[in-house]
C-alpha cells in the first residue's frame, strides 16, 4: 500500500514535480517566493556580480524589504541599504518595499499578501519558517543559497522528517501562543527538532488567530527546525481572503494524510499551560513566570517578527493603559501598517501616556542592532525569539523571553510578574 505523506512532503513533491517524495529524499524544487533583506542579500548580490550574473530568475517572485538596520543606523548599514536599493531598482523587483514602506520581513510579507498555502518559500533569514503558519513550506537559507535562488529560481532540499505537535485543550487567561512555543522548545530543547519540519495541530492551534500562529512557526528554528507548519483552515482562509489580490486567490491546499509518517509525536495539554518566561540564555530555558517573579528588569522590548503585530500591541496596551512603566519600555510596531493601525486605534497614545518609546518599524534592538542596546549587567524582558549571550547588547546583559502580556505587565512593575496578577 502507498505510504501516506505529510503536508511538507506533499508541498516539496509538488515543487519538485514529483508524484511522491519521502523524508530523506534529495529534491530540486522551484521557489515560489524568495525573501530578501538588508543583511544577507547584499553578499548574495556580490556573489552574483562576481559571476557576471546581472538579472534575476523572476522579478515578481522576489520580495525585498530592508528591516534589520533601517533607517540606516551607521555608515556600514547605509552601504548595505544602498546596495540593496540599487539592486532592487536595477532589476525592477515588483515587490520592493523601500524605507518608508519597509517593515520587519516576517510581519510584512504575510500582511502584504506574499504568502500562499502550498508554496515553497525561502528567505535569507533564519526565521523565514514563520510563513509555515499559512500551510506553506518555508525555510531560512544563507547568502550562498540565496544567490543561487535569485539566479535560477530553484534550490535543492533534503525532504525533512516531521514531528507532530498536538496542542490539546484551550489556553487560559493571559496565556498566549508565545507561552505555547516556549513550552514546546523547553520540552524538546534547542536541537529537539534538528532539520525537522515541526507540524502543529490540535484544538489550541485551531483557536489561534493567524498572528498568534505566526508566533509559533516563527520560533521553529529555535528548536533547530527546518520549518514549522500549520494546515490551512477557515481562520487562514479568511486572512488570505483579506490580503491576497484577486489573481492570487487560487492557491493549492495540502494536508497531511492520516497515515503519514512522523519521526515522533508530542502532545501538550494547553489548558494547564501558564504564562512562561525563557530565562537567559536559551529559548529552551522556559519556566512559569509565577516562579520567577521579582527579578528587576531595566528594559522591556515589545516588537519583532515574533510579537510585533497589531494583536501583540493590543495585548501590551491592555496592560499598560492608565499605568506608568517602571522599566524603560520600547515598543516597535513591526510594519508601517501596524504602526498606522496602532495609531488609529489609540494604542500609540496609550504607550505615550505610559512613558514608552515608540520606534519606527525595524528589527532594531531584537538583535542588538540599535534603539535599545543593553549595557553591562542590564536585564530586558523581551517579546523576541532569542535570548542568547549578548543578543541585545553587552555580553553580560540578559534577555528574558515572554509574551507581550508578561512583558508589558513586568514593565509596569519594573520586575518580572505573572500577568494574571495585573489584569
Ligand atoms: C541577520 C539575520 C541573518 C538573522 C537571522 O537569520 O535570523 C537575524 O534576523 C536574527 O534574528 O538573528
Ligand atoms: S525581528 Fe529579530 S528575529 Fe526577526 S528577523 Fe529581525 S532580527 Fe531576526
Amino acid at each position: 500500500m502507498k505510504q501516506g505523506m505529510t503536508i511538507t512532503e506533499k508541498i516539496l513533491a509538488r515543487g519538485a514535480g514529483k508524484e511522491t517524495v519521502k523524508a530523506g529524499d534529495i529534491v530540486n524544487a522551484g521557489i515560489d517566493v524568495a525573501m530578501c533583506h538588508d543583511v544577507t542579500t547584499p553578499p548574495a548580490i556580490t556573489m552574483l556580480e562576481e559571476r557576471g550574473i546581472t538579472g534575476v530568475f523572476d522579478k515578481e517572485k522576489i520580495v525585498v524589504t530592508p528591516d534589520h538596520f533601517q533607517p540606516a543606523k551607521d555608515i556600514k548599514s547605509a552601504e548595505l541599504l544602498k546596495r540593496l536599493d540599487s539592486w532592487a531598482r536595477r532589476n525592477e523587483i515588483t515587490n520592493y518595499y523601500p524605507v518608508g514602506r519597509a517593515g520587519v520581513c516576517h510581519a510584512l510579507l504575510p500582511e502584504k499578501g506574499h504568502i500562499r498555502p502550498g508554496e515553497i518559500i525561502v528567505g535569507g533569514d533564519s526565521h523565514t519558517c514563520t510563513y509555515g503558519a499559512f500551510g506553506a513550506f518555508s525555510a531560512g537559507i544563507g547568502s550562498t543559497d540565496l544567490a543561487a535562488v535569485l539566479a535560477t529560481g530553484e534550490l535543492w532540499f533534503k525532504v525533512p522528517e516531521s514531528i507532530k505537535f498536538v496542542m490539546n485543550g484551550q489556553l487560559g487567561e493571559c496565556v498566549y501562543s508565545k507561552d505555547m512555543i516556549i513550552a514546546i522548545i523547553t520540552r524538546i530543547g534547542t536541537d529537539g527538532a534538528l532539520y525537522k519540519a515541526m507540524e502543529f495541530a490540535g484544538s489550541a492551534i485551531s483557536s489561534l488567530s493567524m498572528e498568534a500562529r505566526m508566533t509559533i512557526t516563527n520560533m521553529a528554528i529555535e528548536a533547530g527546525g527546518k520549518s514549522g507548519i500549520i494546515g490551512v483552515d477557515d481562520t487562514a482562509r479568511e486572512y488570505l481572503d483579506r490580503v491576497l489580490p484577486e489573481e492570487k486567490k487560487g492557491y493549492q491546499v495540502f494536508e497531511s494524510d492520516s497515515d503519514a509518517k512522523y519521526s515522533s509525536l508530542e502532545e501538550f495539554n494547553c489548558s494547564e499551560l501558564e504564562p512562561m518566561v525563557a530565562m537567559p540564555n536559551l529559548p529552551s530555558n522556559g519556566e512559569p513566570v509565577s516562579g520567577r517573579e521579582g527579578i528587576p528588569m531595566d528594559q522591556a522590548y515589545i516588537g519583532s517578527c515574533t510579537n510585533g503585530r497589531i494583536e501583540d500591541l493590543r495585548i501590551a496596551a491592555k496592560f499598560l493603559k492608565g499605568r506608568k512603566v517602571k522599566s524603560r519600555t520600547i515598543v516597535v510596531p513591526a510594519t508601517p501598517s501596524i504602526w498606522k493601525q496602532a495609531n488609529d486605534e489609540g494604542l500609540l497614545d496609550i504607550f505615550y501616556e505610559s512613558d514608552c518609546v515608540v520606534a519606527a518599524p525595524t528589527c532594531g534592538a531584537c538583535l542588538g542592532g540599535f534603539m535599545g542596546i543593553l549595557a553591562e549587567g542590564e536585564k530586558c524582558i523581551s517579546t523576541t525569539n532569542r535570548n542568547f549571550v549578548g543578543r541585545m547588547g553587552h555580553p553580560k546583559s540578559e534577555v528574558y523571553l515572554a509574551s507581550p502580556a508578561t512583558a508589558a505587565a513586568s514593565a509596569v512593575e519594573g520586575k518580572l510578574i505573572d500577568p494574571r496578577k495585573h489584569l
